[in-house]
């Protein structure tokens, strides 16, 4: 029924449910009454059964729970210990989680349970189990060795579907088979190790750097980083560049004097793409938020459709040249051995050789653009955040790049295999800033999970239950990494630590998440953050971040300096969606180094 908003449908779910349940409650009733003789009018017996809907309710949640203690006694394990809130069905800790959504740091909130019970716990969200779990032996469980008993679940697609339809990241069984079948084969060897293409657009973000640099103006790197991003994966993965690094940036918000940007129409476009798409995805990550009861925040209104008329008018031009391009080559048998060369195909030709329902086109776009050009953007520009706040690290590391490549050298593939240390800054990055902070699987059949506390039983997991994980929480656990956890130092990646913590337990560290789901684009992302990287730690020799010439919701707020912890100290406000990104934007300055 796509004509009625979310919340009227979930009301009209409801009340069918209702419908049913007062019409078997009265007929018992009357039927009853009748067989002893009685007489009850119509209304006792309507108003008997309202009252007594919430103790069926709560007759209902009894019942299940028992039978789940019932049935984990009988698998030699126990239920999960359960998150007290203090308001009934835990709605305070669901009011306190969509309030951290906005103001809080990633992860808020957890800790009053985990200080308790430790990293596994059932939050029990309106008499729902929701199962949250930081701990590497339950994430090797569901994304490796038990990965067929894990999915997205219908739940979870039915809040995304709406902005993600049903590409890769919000599709199960054989549509997430298809998707990644056609997805994987673009990412061979040769096509990740063609430096040109990073070449051609690394060159234009130091262009656009040192032009607005030299301006004397600080820069929103972040917003560069997602102009860049994008660029590379739309001409990688669907042979046609959407050119958002020839709009004009962005000035500083607060800049006494800012000339009259001459912005061409593609540029404002883009521009507006970008906030769109990141309205859609905010939307839909309150949604999942907010459990089983988000469509009654959507009574009048689908939030998406909105940003989503923006964000499809953007993908349209995309989707269009692509099939008219297939047109264009088919009938022509020279032209179709072309298209058939393993190496001219995209993504797209792929993808339009098993289908042209530009319904399937456009969800796999939009999946890919998530994970094309979010990710990788983030973690350059988290990764830039911590070396102009470390100074020491960001000279260790300009020093193995000069003395490894030189001043100007254009990286090669081989090249990045030298740079040891480069690896380290960016998966320190990756551990502190992971840039999928929050997911989450739901079980099909029921399971038993190790217990985190070895003097206790495994734990119970009930079928068809959503099973949350962190890795942002499980990255800066002490006892996985070590007492400075917390503390932003690479050389645990290469020092004795990487033995004592990470050899030993593979599973501490997934910013890339595992098993068959494992990010397909990893090993691009990582050629193409270390080619920005080089390049402008060639270039520049110092950053300076700037806080006073970013809007106001760059800077964390005041209350976090009270905070115990990284919180307290944190420059950048990191904030998640589906992803995690600079709130705000990085502002930071550079200095242009001498050799250049
Ligand atoms: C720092 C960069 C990146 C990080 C940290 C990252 C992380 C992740 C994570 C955590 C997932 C699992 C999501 C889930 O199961 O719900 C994922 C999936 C995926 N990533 Fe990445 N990603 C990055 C870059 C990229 C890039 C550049 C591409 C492609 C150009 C890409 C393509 C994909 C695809 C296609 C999937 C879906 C896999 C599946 O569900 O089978 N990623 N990524």
């Amino acid at each position: 029924m796509p004509f009625l908003t979310p919340g009227l449908a979930f009301l009209g779910r409801g009340l069918t449910y209702f419908t049913v349940y007062m019409g078997s409650a009265y007929y018992a009733i009357t039927t009853i009454a009748s067989g002893h003789g009685v007489e009850v009018p119509a209304w006792v017996v309507i108003a008997g059964a309202i009252v007594a809907a919430p103790v069926f309710g709560r007759l209902y949640v009894f019942i299940r729970y028992q039978r789940q203690k019932r049935r984990a006694a009988a698998l030699g394990a126990r239920v999960f210990p359960k998150a007290v809130g203090a308001w009934p069905g835990n709605l305070d800790i669901l009011k306190d989680s969509l309030k951290n959504l906005e103001i809080g740091y990633p992860g808020d909130g957890l800790e009053k349970t985990t200080d308790i019970v430790g990293y596994a716990f059932n939050l029990d969200i309106m008499y729902s189990d929701l199962i949250f779990t930081a701990c590497p032996e339950h994430l090797k469980t569901m994304l490796a060795t038990d990965f067929q008993n894990y999915v997205k679940g219908e739940r979870f697609q039915e809040g995304m579907g709406s902005v993600l339809g049903t590409g890769v990241f919000n599709s199960d069984g054989d549509m997430w088979k298809f998707h990644r079948s056609i997805t994987r084969p673009v990412f061979t060897r040769d096509r990740i190790a063609d430096f040109d293409l990073f070449d051609r657009h690394s060159d234009q973000v130091l262009v656009k750097l040192k032009e607005r640099l030299r301006e004397g103006h600080a820069i929103d790197f972040q917003d560069l980083m997602l102009r860049f991003t994008i660029d590379t994966a739309t001409e990688f993965l669907f042979g046609n560049c959407v050119h958002a690094l020839s709009a004009g940036l962005p000035y500083p918000p607060k800049a006494a004097y800012v000339p009259p940007q001459q912005q061409d129409p593609a540029g404002r476009i883009a521009n507006e793409f970008s906030a769109a798409f990141l309205r859609s995805q905010e939307i839909i990550s309150v949604r999942e938020r907010s459990g089983w009861l988000w469509p009654l925040s959507e009574i009048w209104e689908d939030k998406t459709i909105e940003p989503m008329k923006v964000v499809n008018a953007y993908l349209e031009p995309i989707i269009h040249e692509a099939v008219e391009r297939r047109k264009n080559t088919l009938p022509n048998e020279d032209k179709q051995a072309e298209k058939e060369s393993e190496d001219n195909q995209t993504l797209l030709d792929s993808l339009m050789d098993a289908t042209m329902d530009p319904r399937v086109l456009r969800d796999e776009i939009l999946n890919i653009m998530i994970a094309g050009r979010d990710t990788t953007a983030a973690t350059l520009t988290f990764a830039v955040y911590l070396l102009s706040q470390h100074p020491i690290v960001f000279q260790r590391l300009r020093s193995e790049i000069l003395e490894k490549i030189g001043p100007n050298r254009r990286p090669s593939f081989e090249d990045l295999k030298e740079l040891k240390y480069l690896r380290a800054v960016l998966n320190e990055t990756l551990r502190l800033f992971p840039v999928v902070p929050f997911n989450v699987r739901e079980s099909i059949n029921e399971a038993v999970w190790p217990s985190p506390d070895p003097s206790k039983k495994p734990l119970y997991v009930p079928p068809g239950t959503k099973t949350a994980y962190s890795v942002f929480v499980m990255h800066r656990r002490t006892d996985l990494w070590g007492p400075d956890a917390e503390e932003y130092d690479p050389d645990r990646f290469l020092d004795d630590r990487l033995q004592k913590y990470l050899v030993k337990n593979s599973f501490i560290f997934l910013p890339f998440n595992a098993g068959p789901r494992i990010c397909l684009g990893q090993q691009f992302a990582y050629n193409e953050m270390s080619f920005m990287m080089i390049r402008l730690l060639q270039t520049f020799s110092e950053f300076t971040l700037d806080l006073a010439s970013g809007p106001d919701e760059a800077t964390p707020p005041a209350a976090w300096g009270a905070a115990p912890g990284r919180k307290a100290t944190e420059k950048v406000w990191p904030k998640m969606h589906l992803t995690m990104y600079a709130n705000g934007g990085l502002w930071i300055k550079m200095k242009e180094s001498d050799s250049v």
